[in-house]
């Protein structure tokens, strides 16, 4: 196992980890955001766009950003929070990791809020993100928020994870078969999710409510299932912008809607709140499997419930 900080002068210090048969994960401390998970043949898993721009303060458009204390534009504060925009730091002396992360390549980073965070939200908190990579290239996420504060402290939490997929028409979501949505199309209004697997030809951006703990995705042509796995975190969004809305995003390339997809663990639909002293986890688990592990033939019921 292998944890190297690698400093820069353009104040984008990142850190990779490493598991011996070759699996490795980029973790820049500017937003403490995931950038880049490959699988032993150096492929990568995540989508990172064409025109992502690493220079503070913007997030970066790809990886696993960290959406808190806010979802979207539900609250007063920006987008998706500030978390993604702040220097997060690292744990030297981080809290010993259980019996089973022991093999594990693992880094902790922290967040506490700086005096402008203080002014636009006054909570004092310790917000702590544990990146592990497992042998074999399983990639988990622990988040903890302590609240360090007097009085209660409540927000949202996200990881905004891109996967990276070949082509977004082949691509098919199952697990969040006949949920309630919340559709950030259509002012949030909720709709239930019939009960086919989920597919894409246009825009989608949901939040699905109260979920199951694993979903798959499905890349039929890549014959790779992503599967994700999940704690504490009881919604998922989806969300892919296609076309229109993708040459909208500055930071994002026209095409590049076809090769992303954001399958999001997130608890949105009923805030965290937690007392003085106490404290929240939420983790994600994503693991991507090849179709051949099924004897060549995608079973996404073994892989849910399995
Ligand atoms: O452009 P960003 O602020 O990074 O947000 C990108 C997207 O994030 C989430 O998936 C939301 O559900 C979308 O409504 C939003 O467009």
């Amino acid at each position: 196992m292998m944890v190297d900080v690698v400093k820069s002068s353009d104040g984008m210090d990142k850190v990779i980890l490493k598991e011996p048969r070759g699996s490795t994960v980029q973790v820049h401390l500017f937003g403490g955001q995931v950038t880049s998970w490959k699988n032993e043949r150096a492929e990568e898993l995540l989508f990172m766009s064409s025109k992502a721009i690493f220079k503070p303060p913007k997030a970066i458009r790809g990886g696993i950003p960290v959406c808190f204390p806010q979802f979207s534009n539900i609250g007063t504060l920006e987008q998706h929070g500030f978390a993604r925009n702040r220097f997060w730091s690292i744990d030297p002396d981080p809290p010993p990791l259980p019996a089973s992360s022991i093999k594990k390549a693992v880094i902790d980073l922290l967040l506490k809020p700086n005096e402008d965070d203080l002014r636009i939200w006054p909570h004092i908190f310790e917000l702590r993100l544990r990146v592990a990579l497992a042998p074999g290239g399983d990639l988990t996420l622990t988040s903890r928020v302590r609240n360090t504060d007097s009085k209660p402290l409540t927000f949202a939490f996200a990881f905004h994870t891109y996967l990276s997929v070949s082509d977004i028409s082949e691509v098919r979501v199952e697990g969040l078969e006949t949920l309630d949505y919340l559709d950030n199309l259509s002012e949030r209004e909720r709709f239930t999710e019939q009960g086919d697997a989920l597919t894409f030809d246009s825009e989608v951006d949901r939040i699905y409510l109260s979920t199951p703990t694993k979903i798959a995705i499905i890349d039929h042509e890549k014959k790779r299932t992503f599967v994700l796995k999940k704690d504490g975190l009881p919604d998922a969004v989806v969300w892919n912008p296609w076309e229109k809305r993708a040459k909208a995003i500055t930071d994002l390339g026209d095409d590049d809607y076809k090769h992303m997809l954001c399958v999001e663990a997130a608890a949105i639909g009923k805030p965290i709140t937690l007392k003085p002293g106490e404290e929240w986890k939420g983790r994600q688990e994503l693991s991507a499997v090849p179709s051949s592990y099924f004897s060549g033939q995608l079973d996404p019921g073994r892989v849910l419930n399995g």
